[in-house]
């Protein structure tokens, strides 16, 4: 009595490891389409943009297969194999000598300036791939902005992003410098509601259902929604990623009456429903509020979708936000805000376009975007193959 097998007893012990402790949840890094973008919202991330060091085309293609065999065996999980102890341990030990996949995906992206003179790439930018420009409300603070590529890291537990940043950070050193990184998170939410923004607001409820093949057809894919059959060949299935980091003014939204706070983003605090309705995912009868009673002509939802049937077909974008908390700023106020990404097919008729419409809302008085990028998430690529070949070759 009181004993064990010898396989109960390994399993009791096995519960105890530090791999036991996380997910084996795992997103194979190879396919038409990169992970981290329909998957799944993780509720941990790190977003990092990187400058190249590199100096010829063959060592941008010895980086980014360095970064896909990494990429392929942390999304995988698997065993740390250490050699001489004289030299660097094989990773960082944050999560132990095993480690399991926890759910994590890292998502590769390239900025307008990988193709600049250095690599011959010039005459292959994506279309609408541009350095990100000021918006009026903007703030940039340039060692926050753009970068050679971004590298999108989303995983069920912060450790699992900072192994994984870590590695990558150590493994590509010799031809890669990290320019900006910020730690995001979501609050959870109930299976099927959108997690809240740091406004204490729903943050994504009428996102499209990317899902649905079909909707991410229409809304994500280059070289496959209708706005986007005029780009290069290699970027088919690639996706322009909108990077904006944000800081929120929450002392002084907390000090705003509720009803004002509802009108400015035009859904009800709690409940996250459009104004005037019961449920987050009902969807607003804008014909039925012609002036705009129940729902503010200059709310941020009714601006940013105003949902005729040309913005539904052209202008929709799929949010991936993550909320940012960085301690105090110089002020003396809480550093905390939105690190809103973006996915869409064609970026003007994206992000830029809805940008330009939000241009002057009453949410900005609570805003100040500092930073961020405008990247193209690489298409998905099969085993054997690294993240950006059907670039360099082409
Ligand atoms: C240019 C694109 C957008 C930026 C930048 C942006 C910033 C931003 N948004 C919130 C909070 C909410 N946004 C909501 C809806 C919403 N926002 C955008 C676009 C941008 N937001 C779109 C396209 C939509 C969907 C509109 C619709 O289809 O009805 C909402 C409402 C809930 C929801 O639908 O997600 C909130 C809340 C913040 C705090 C923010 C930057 C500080
Ligand atoms: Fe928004």
């Amino acid at each position: 009595a009181g004993g064990f097998a010898y396989g109960e007893k390994k399993g009791r012990a096995d519960e105890k490891t530090d791999a036991a402790q996380h997910s084996r949840e795992s997103y194979p890094c190879y396919g038409t389409h990169q992970q981290g973008i329909t998957t799944p919202h993780q509720p941990f991330a790190i977003m990092a943009a990187f400058d190249v060091s590199a100096q010829t085309p063959s060592q941008l293609q010895n980086l980014l297969r360095t970064l896909t065999a990494r990429i392929e065996f942390l999304t995988r999980g698997g065993e740390l194999q250490d050699g001489d102890a004289k030299l660097p341990p094989a990773g960082s030990g944050l999560l132990g000598k095993t480690f399991r996949p926890d759910g994590l995906t890292i998502t590769v992206s390239v900025g307008a300036s990988l193709f600049d003179a250095r690599f011959g790439l010039a005459d292959k930018k994506p279309k609408h791939l541009i350095e990100m420009a000021r918006f009026p409300n903007d703030k940039l603070a340039a060692e926050w902005c753009d970068g050679d590529f971004s590298i999108q890291i989303c995983a069920l537990s912060p450790e699992t992003c900072q192994n994984a940043l870590r590695d990558l950070v150590k493994n590509t050193a010799q031809y890669a410098i990290i320019r900006w990184s910020i730690d995001g998170f979501l609050p959870k939410t109930e299976p099927g509601a959108a997690a809240r923004n740091l406004f204490g607001f729903r943050d994504g409820s009428g996102n499209p259902d990317v899902g649905n093949p079909q909707t991410a057809n229409e809304v994500l894919w280059t070289g496959i929604a209708a706005n986007s059959l005029d780009e290069p060949a290699w970027a088919k299935n690639g996706s322009y990623q909108a990077v904006r980091l944000i800081r929120h003014f929450v002392e002084f939204w907390d000090r705003t009456p509720l009803q004002e706070q509802e009108t400015i983003f035009g859904r009800e605090k709690y409940s996250g429903a459009p104004l005037g309705m019961k449920n987050e995912h009902d969807s607003p009868d804008y014909a039925a509020d012609p002036q705009g009673k129940t729902i503010p002509h200059d709310s941020h939802m009714r601006l940013a979708n105003p949902r005729s049937r040309e913005f539904m077909q052209k202008h929709q974008l799929f949010r991936r936000p993550f909320d940012y908390s960085r301690g105090l700023a110089k002020s003396g106020q809480l550093d905390v805000g939105l690190v809103f990404i973006c996915y869409q097919a064609n970026l003007a008729d994206g992000f830029i376009f809805v940008q330009n419409l939000l241009n002057g809302e009453p949410l900005e008085e609570y805003i100040s975007p500092f930073g961020g990028g405008y990247f193209f998430t690489l298409p998905g690529v099969q085993a054997g193959e690294y993240f950006g070949q059907s670039l360099l070759q082409s």
